[in-house]
């Protein structure tokens, strides 16, 4: 909601419902276009201070950026939900067409305000391609070489993912897998991973029987608002931590955004340590931040990070404050382009994702990655569990007898400690933001509470082993971290506490 002339004006995106990116970019595109500046386009009651900060709830904010709110402003809003009495709710509100392009106005109590209703894939194409090179991409797509694959899991991608790959960079519309926006998803849960992503899984050649028809070079998939996605190559998976290590390390040269350069990178904690291994070659800065993309909106607007990631499948840039789905697509196929621009035409092969992310683990090392998830767990047993791998923490010597007890062959822990941020930018601090072992040869597990699960608690156990050794890069990743995974779980009395012989999920 942004005051334009005094007057409060409302943005609803026609038809698409308004992805998460989407909406970020229009506010950031149209804040100050009229004059006028969007001030928390989320927040539900109205305006009252035109260009500045916005008093709702009693809280003062500004966050035009469009970005996710920061702890200090939730924190404020709960405070304030201890002592609501009453809200005013706006029954009579006149039915706006949302199906139709154009600006109605309306007469409120508190005097005159407009609805506009925008085509949002107009402003975000117009984003993207101020971003990518349009014309290399549609170069590789249009090569009889390349065949790709976009599974929308019948999210909001869909409508973006229609006008983009197929009517901008000209894309067989066979190559869209669930593309109409459904309300209900289809029936199917849009998680872009790839125990619910079935279908474009089945499609790669990642399934459990083979389709018999030969997978695409490329796939991805979307989440349903499309903020979050899933990079496959022909009968391969990159974990989303590699992938976001990968765009980094290609972005200079595969990226016209970045062609001068980035100003940093950051991943969360809980990600893999991939891309500090880029940053470090490439001598980029580097943040390791909490779980949540609010961590990197504060280096964004500061100029302190060009790219970011977390390993639940979300990458972005600082083009806008949330994570990127389509972004993410974009900047593989951008890497693809550069990657094979001298072989698109001929009879040369291309370079493909395999090739581009074992290429990466042979110039930068691997990082084998995994997450548990443990889902509806009873929340007191839970914390009991966390308790009791923080008491641990305080005797790394009984660490390690416990660890060698478990696995001889394991190398040592040397730190553990409970993850804690001091942003560098408003000098805020994050604590308890998750239990982590460090081990000498650069493993970690982490374990977290995870904070969006809907019933009980959700426990999630991250575990990542460092192979720089070239040989040792081509394992399957659930064997290579089978010794680690032993010991998290003894470690922590999973079993013992939880009552559960396997997680619910593994990614
Ligand atoms: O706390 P978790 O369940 O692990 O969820 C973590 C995720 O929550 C939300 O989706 C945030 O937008 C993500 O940035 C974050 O990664």
């Amino acid at each position: 909601m942004a005051a334009a002339n005094g007057v409060r004006r409302v943005w609803v995106g026609k038809n698409t419902l308004m992805s998460t990116p989407a909406v970020s970019a229009v506010i950031r595109e149209r804040s100050g276009a009229d004059g006028s500046k969007a001030t928390g386009a989320f927040i539900l009651t109205a305006s009252h201070n035109p260009g500045g900060p916005t008093e709702d709830f009693g809280i003062k904010y500004n966050m035009e950026n469009g970005g996710p709110a920061p702890e200090s402003i939730t924190d404020k809003i709960y405070e304030n939900t201890k002592t609501i009495k009453e809200y005013p709710i706006a029954a009579d509100l006149p039915n706006v067409d949302i199906s139709a392009v154009g600006v109605t106005s309306f007469e409120g109590p508190e005097g005159k305000f407009d609805v506009e209703v925008f085509d949002s894939a107009d402003d975000y194409v117009k984003l993207m391609k101020s971003i990518f090179d349009f014309e290399s991409i549609r170069k590789l797509l249009s090569s009889p070489k390349f065949t790709f694959c976009y599974d929308a899991l019948h999210g909001v991608a869909g409508a973006y993912a229609h006008r983009i790959f197929v009517e901008e960079l000209g894309a067989q519309e066979s190559a869209l897998l669930n593309c109409v926006p459904k309300e209900d998803f289809g029936g199917g849960h849009p998680d872009p991973n790839l125990t619910y992503a079935k279908e474009l899984v089945a499609r790669m050649g990642l399934g459990k029987s083979d389709t018999g028809v030969e997978p695409p070079e490329f796939g991805a998939a979307a989440d349903g608002d499309a903020d979050r996605n899933m990079i496959l190559g022909k009968r391969f998976f990159v974990t989303p931590s590699d992938s976001v290590a990968i765009i980094a390390a290609n972005a200079i040269g595969a990226i016209p955004y970045f062609s001068s350069g980035l100003k940093g990178v950051a991943r969360s904690m809980p990600t893999s340590a991939a891309l500090d291994v880029v940053a470090k070659s490439l001598n980029l800065k580097f943040f390791e931040v909490p779980t949540g993309w609010k961590f990197f909106g504060n280096l964004m607007d500061a100029g302190m990070c060009s790219v970011c990631g977390e390993e639940s499948f979300g990458t972005g840039s600082d083009h806008i404050r949330e994570k990127d789905g389509i972004w993410a697509v974009l900047a593989w196929m951008s890497i693809l382009a550069h990657k094979n621009k001298d072989s698109i035409d001929g009879d040369t092969k291309l370079v493909m994702v395999e090739d581009i992310v074992r290429q990466h683990w042979a110039t930068y090392g691997r990082h084998y990655y995994t997450r548990y998830d443990y889902e509806n767990v009873d929340a007191g047993k839970a914390k009991e569990l966390m308790e009791h791998l923080v008491k641990l923490q305080s005797s790394i010597p009984e660490v390690n007898k416990i660890v060698k007890g478990i696995r001889s062959d394991v190398a040592n822990v040397s730190s553990a400690d409970e993850f804690e941020y001091k942003d560098p930018v408003d000098g805020s601090i994050s604590k308890h933001q998750g239990i982590r072992y460090l081990f000498e040869d650069g493993s970690r597990l982490v374990f977290r509470l995870s904070g969006t699960g809907s019933e009980g608690a959700t426990i999630r156990l991250y575990i990542e082993q460092y192979e720089k050794d070239a040989s040792k890069i081509g394992r399957e990743s659930q064997e290579a971290l089978s010794p680690l995974v032993d010991i998290a779980l003894k470690l922590s009395k999973m079993e013992e506490f939880t009552g559960r012989s396997a997680p619910t999920v593994i990614t």
